[in-house]
């Protein structure tokens, strides 16, 4: 499969009082370390009432770490919680291992998948905020050091106060020029958000958990409704079977065959206990789906997993304030899942598969409903002396039918109940 080397990582996970469900996010902690280049070679659980202060885990556990630590003869543990810095410190010097949480994973794999100038700052201004109160722990010098993301490697283990004391300030230094250079970008896109609303055009926004094809959703129907996009493929967003594939938020115009149309905007997905530095950091991002006039949620149903990932869908949503949106739920890679496809499950949901025609239809169908819910069809008498409303109309709808009496034109159209008032003098 892949020729990199891979590192070998023993992966720990506690489960205390109101806990979610362990197991699954412990496998959901083995493909975040897959994603990461890392190699899980044992998985150690274990439940408690409450996280030891000291060191998270309860004594018997950390011999046991350190054992394994042994035995697999690794260098590397990642924890499922975010631990704090005096718990990593501990956990450290007591299994001579280095110790990664949830959250350090989660921003190195944002780290290595940043592409655009914003989400490289963003990702930079959530690591440098995590690394301020880590500085004595050996997390601090990044895991990739291969992209050299910056941050990686200003200290070690146990570095003296003073030096301790400059790489603070730089580190804080570095976080006030970054928030500035993304406050000019995020006027920019504030700007074009605004023009886009002004525009009138409804906008839909696809969300979900990573990798549940989003950005293949977005293709298809790029593909065949993009305005430019059948002559230019650079319209095409970045579609890939990785966690983590799109960070940045793409919009994109829609013309249906009918003349319809909308926005359709893509942008990162998401995985439990996504980390609260990283959300804050992404929050421009992220919002883009706040202003969108209708959610798609993609689930990949072909998972095991997929409630929990609605879940954690729901909750994400939840946390950056996207509140009580209308929402169609899209149950996609049916063709994975063997379940019958493309059926519409009553109201507001369907499942799919992302590149069958068919489907692609369908879900069109439903954000049609949606977006343009009071269509209402009329007759209108448009005079010869006022041809110009005709031509007007016949930009953005097609005519049910067309024909012509003594006076004038008369066509069939279906208009939104706020075209209506504009050619109410017509109606037939
Ligand atoms: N078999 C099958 N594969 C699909 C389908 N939809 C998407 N995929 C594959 O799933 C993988 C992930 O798709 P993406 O579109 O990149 O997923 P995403 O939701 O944008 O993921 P992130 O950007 O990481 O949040 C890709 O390899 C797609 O080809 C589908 O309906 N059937
Ligand atoms: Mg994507």
């Amino acid at each position: 499969m892949t020729e990199e080397k891979l590192r070998p990582v023993i992966l720990a996970g506690l489960a205390y009082k109101d806990h979610g469900d362990l197991d699954y996010e412990m496998t959901e902690l083995a493909e975040l370390a897959r994603a990461n280049n890392l190699d899980p070679r044992e998985s150690f659980t274990q439940k408690t009432d409450r996280p030891d202060p000291g060191t998270y885990f309860g004594k018997g556990k950390v011999e046991e770490l350190a054992a394994a630590v042994k035995t697999y003869e690794v260098d590397l543990i990642v924890t499922n919680d975010e631990l704090s810095p005096s718990q990593i410190r501990n956990l450290e010097a007591r299994t001579d291992a280095t110790v990664v949480d949830r959250t350090g994973l989660i921003l190195d794999i944002f780290a290595q998948r940043a592409q655009t100038k914003q989400a490289k700052l963003q990702v930079q201004l959530a690591r440098l905020q995590y690394q301020l109160p880590r500085l004595r722990t050996s997390m601090s010098v990044s895991l990739d050091q291969q992209t050299g993301a910056g941050g990686g490697g200003f200290t070690s283990r146990g570095a003296g106060e003073t030096k301790l004391e400059q790489s603070r300030r730089r580190i804080t230094n570095e976080m006030v020029h970054i928030r500035h250079e993304l406050a000019d970008i995020q006027a920019g896109a504030k700007t074009r958000s605004a023009q886009r609303e002004g525009s009138g055009m409804p906008s839909v926004a696809l969300v979900g958990y990573t990798n549940a094809g989003k950005s293949t959703i977005m293709n298809r129907l790029l593909a065949r409704f993009g305005v430019g996009a059948k002559e230019d493929d650079s319209k095409q967003v970045f579609e890939k079977n990785m966690l983590f594939a799109t960070l940045n938020t793409t919009v994109r115009q829609l013309t249906l065959p009918d003349k319809k149309q909308f926005l359709l905007s893509d942008t990162v997905g998401f995985v439990s206990k996504l980390p609260h530095d990283l959300v804050a950091a992404f929050q421009s991002t992220l919002a883009e789906a706040g202003s969108a006039d209708l959610l798609l949620q993609v689930v990949d149903i072909s998972d095991p997993n997929y409630k929990k990932m609605m879940e954690t869908t729901e909750e994400t949503l939840a946390k950056i304030g996207i509140k009580d949106r209308p929402m169609i739920t899209v149950y996609n890679k049916a063709d994975l899942a063997e379940v019958p496809y493309p059926t519409v499950d009553g109201q507001g949901a369907l499942t799919i598969s992302a590149k069958d025609e068919k489907s692609q239809d369908d879900l069109l169908d439903l954000i049609k409903k949606a977006i343009f819910p009071d269509l209402q069809l009329v007759k209108l008498r448009i005079p010869f002396s006022d041809n110009k409303v005709v031509a007007q109309l016949a930009a953005h709808h097609t005519f049910q039918s067309e024909e012509y009496d003594e006076e004038g034109t008369v066509l069939e159209v279906e208009l939104t109940g706020a075209e209506l008032p504009q050619y109410e003098k017509y109606v037939d």
